[in-house]
């Protein structure tokens, strides 16, 4: 049996919400993101395991996996019964794009069962469907770089979803999960309706210059120009001492941080492995609120979802 393997994602990458999105990959070669096998059966079955199984919903029709399964069968005039095995090794609503993970290792590998009857550009387009239906509003921003790899600018014009632009591939993005759940469609109900002129030129400023930095290569100018003033002054408020963590990392080395997705996973930049060590060390005594909390020293992943086997 094949198994696909769905990597963890920050959604917005701090300037960019719901327009920038990059896939991640621990650099001590852990898992973090899905991993699904599909085999034949005479009823529809879900096998769970892994780390995170218990933040799963007991219901199987209520988990995303059978979602991605009633999807596809509704939309290519099937009723084949499978059975799904999901190694859950992410943790809901963590700001990881957990939902992403699982939707892309659903519906990769269920479209590979399938014999492959629908193409990389659709799959994408049903992909950011179902998210949306879970987050309450449709974004890209993690189903993009889950799927893709890279670092994918959501642009959704016409056929085109998304596409990979160039970004810094010596940083390092130490990822610290306190342990605690926040939802990404509470996350995002939160958000202001309308902005402020002001705050619509700046944005533009910030993420236009963000990505004017990478084509240039210019990691300074990107740093200083990741600035998230859409989410992230409504959002701060929803994870444990945001403001003093920035502080105090950045005293140790930080070149930046931000809030991964809508959190409460929270990103700190660096571009030396001893300060990486060193910001995680001190995540994990002061940022992470229980056992299930973790700290993860990442780089960027120029690949999305693949075949573990
Ligand atoms: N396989 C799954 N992986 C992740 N979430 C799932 C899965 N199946 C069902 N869910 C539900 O989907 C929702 C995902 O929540 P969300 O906050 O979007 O997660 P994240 O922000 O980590 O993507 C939760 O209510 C969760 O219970
Ligand atoms: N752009 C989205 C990203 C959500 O990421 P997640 O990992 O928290 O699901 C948002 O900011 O709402």
């Amino acid at each position: 049996m094949v198994k696909f393997y769905a990597p963890a994602s920050i959604g917005n990458v701090g300037v960019g919400f719901d327009v920038l999105g990059i896939a991640i990959y621990p650099i001590d070669g852990t898992l973090l993101g899905d991993c699904v096998t599909i085999k034949s059966s005479k009823n529809f079955n879900l096998i769970y395991k892994g780390k995170f199984v218990n933040y799963l919903p007991k219901n199987p029709k209520k988990n995303i996996l059978y979602q991605c399964w009633k999807y596809l069968c509704k939309f290519l005039g099937y009723n084949i019964p499978i059975t799904i095995k999901l190694e859950k090794n992410i943790p809901i609503s963590s700001g990881l794009g957990s939902s992403a993970c699982s939707i892309v290792s659903g519906f990769v590998a269920i479209n590979n069962f399938f014999g492959s009857p629908i193409n990389k550009n659709i799959l994408l387009n049903l992909m950011g469907k179902l998210e949306g239906y879970i987050s309450g509003s449709i974004h890209y921003d993690n189903i993009a770089p889950c799927y893709l790899g890279g670092c994918q600018l959501i642009l959704k014009e016409g056929k085109i979803i998304s596409q990979n632009i160039p970004n810094f591939n010596h940083w390092l993005w130490v990822m610290a999960y306190p342990g605690t759940k926040l939802s990404t469609s509470k996350s995002r109900s939160i958000l202001p309706l309308y902005y402020s002129k002001n705050d619509c030129v700046n944005h533009s400023k910030y993420l236009s210059g963000f990505i004017h930095s990478c084509y240039t290569k210019q990691s300074k100018l990107a740093i200083k120009l990741m600035k998230d003033i859409i989410a992230e002054p409504y959002r701060n408020p929803l994870l444990p001492f945001f403001s003093k963590v920035r502080k105090n990392i950045k005293k140790i080395g930080a070149l930046t941080c931000g809030i991964s997705g809508s959190g409460p996973t929270i990103f700190a930049v660096c571009d030396n492995i001893k300060k990486a060590y060193n910001i995680s060390n001190w995540f994990k005594k002061n940022y992470l609120q229980n056992k299930e909390g973790f700290v993860h020293i990442c780089r960027l992943s120029k690949k999305g979802v693949f075949k573990l086997n």
